[in-house]
């Protein structure tokens, strides 16, 4: 089919319903990016707007409860939103078995994949998706994804698909300390005395893990990865390759920052979820991935999140010592759906929280 000539319909027809994704588009090696993945000016990257000396902070989590690592990653979420950490103690090997499982995953055939597409999926909680929502976005973004749900070790088992689940499975697994390490200083900075079985429900009480693959593009420059959004969870440990193209915004500016790979780092972020229980003081921030003309690039973001019944608000212990509340109480999977059927606009979602 000669797709670079064909109407948006039918393309969209052979993306998203036929389970080809974007992948499928980049196989085609056309010469010039569709006009589905031409992004408006203001959703690309602005290159004239990036700090190309400004690095997000690298935080050594070895000595995690040595007083000035805790005040580094506290003032990191406050005033970057975002930091790398090294020494996090996630063994390398499950690292790469993840890496190569998301890779492989994406290698499997159209038949198989599709297999995982929302009308055909076996269980609503593992989805093969492209773009962000194909319902609303205007263009689309230039990645695939798969998405799952954790809701318990048999149900992956018995749905997620076999090339990849015992990798993720042992992934999140593994990930499980590295999370209590970072939540448990975050909530020590907000007078939080401990990380007990009561506040771990609505901190990290449900995960979703998504595998991301941006194949090569076309036109790099007139299309996005993945376009401004922040994430909603309450914090997100984000794995990425070494090839590069995740940009932050700087806070209180319209400067955009590089996340730079460092070799075997994971990448914090954190979501609104957390913003909210803040008031304010953590700061969920918006982000954007560029794509790539060369490379066929991987992430995997492992979001953690209060249960979809929590009711979530500015805590107790913080709103004790502040005068402003900025956020009402909000029924965190009406938060979530709210995200999911729109597309993404930067910092937008927040709002549905607002006071
Ligand atoms: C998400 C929900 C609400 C789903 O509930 P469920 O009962 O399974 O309802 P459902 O009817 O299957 O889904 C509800 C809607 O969400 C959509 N949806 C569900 N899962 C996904 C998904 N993984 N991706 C996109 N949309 C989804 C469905 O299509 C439904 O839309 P609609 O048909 O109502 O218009 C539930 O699992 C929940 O509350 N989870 C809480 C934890 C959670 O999942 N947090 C989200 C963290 S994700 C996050 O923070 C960032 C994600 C992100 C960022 C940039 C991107 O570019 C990108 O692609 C993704
Ligand atoms: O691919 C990346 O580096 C980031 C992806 C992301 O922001 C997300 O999936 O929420
Ligand atoms: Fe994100």
């Amino acid at each position: 089919m000669a797709l670079s000539h064909c109407a948006t319909g039918e393309l969209k027809q052979f993306v998203v319903d036929e389970g080809h994704g974007v992948k499928g588009v980049s196989e085609l090696k056309l010469k010039t990016l569709p006009e589905l993945f031409i992004q408006p000016v203001e959703r690309r990257l602005d290159v004239s707007k990036v700090l190309p000396n400004e690095l997000i902070p690298v935080i050594d989590l070895s000595n995690y409860e040595d007083p000035e690592v805790m005040k580094s990653i506290c003032y990191a979420a406050e005033k970057w939103g975002f930091f790398q950490i090294v020494n996090h103690g996630l063994p390398l090997d499950i690292i790469d078995a993840i890496k190569d499982a998301t890779h492989k995953f994406f290698g499997l055939s159209t038949k198989e994949k599709k297999k995982y597409l929302s009308q055909n999926t076996p269980s609503k909680n593992v989805r093969f998706l492209t773009s962000f929502n194909p319902d609303v976005d205007k263009a689309y973004e230039w990645k695939d994804h798969l998405s799952c749900f954790y809701v318990s070790d048999e149900e992956a088992l018995q749905y997620w698909p076999t090339i990849c689940k015992y990798q993720v499975l042992e992934y999140l697994k593994s990930s499980e300390s590295v999370i209590k390490k970072v939540l448990e200083v975050l909530i020590k900075g907000l007078g939080i005395q401990e990380l007990d079985e009561t506040n771990q429900l609505f901190l990290m009480g449900s995960k979703r893990i998504n595998l991301n693959y941006y194949p090569v593009c076309p036109n790099p420059e007139l299309s996005i990865g993945a376009s401004g959004h922040s994430d909603v969870s309450t914090l997100t440990v984000l794995l990425q390759d070494q090839i590069g193209g995740l940009y932050v915004k700087k806070l209180d500016s319209d400067k955009w920052v590089h996340v730079t790979p460092v070799k075997d780092s994971l990448t914090i972020n954190i979501g609104d979820a957390l913003q909210i229980m803040s008031n304010g003081r953590y700061k969920s921030v918006e982000h954007k991935v560029v794509a790539n003309g060369h490379d066929n690039r991987i992430s995997v973001p492992i979001f953690v999140n209060p249960r979809p019944s929590d009711v979530i608000g500015p805590l107790p212990e913080v709103i004790n010592s502040v005068d402003n509340i900025l956020y009402k109480h909000v029924l965190y999977s009406d938060y979530v759906k709210h995200f999911f059927r729109k597309s993404t606009n930067g910092k937008d979602t927040i709002d549905f929280a607002k006071k």
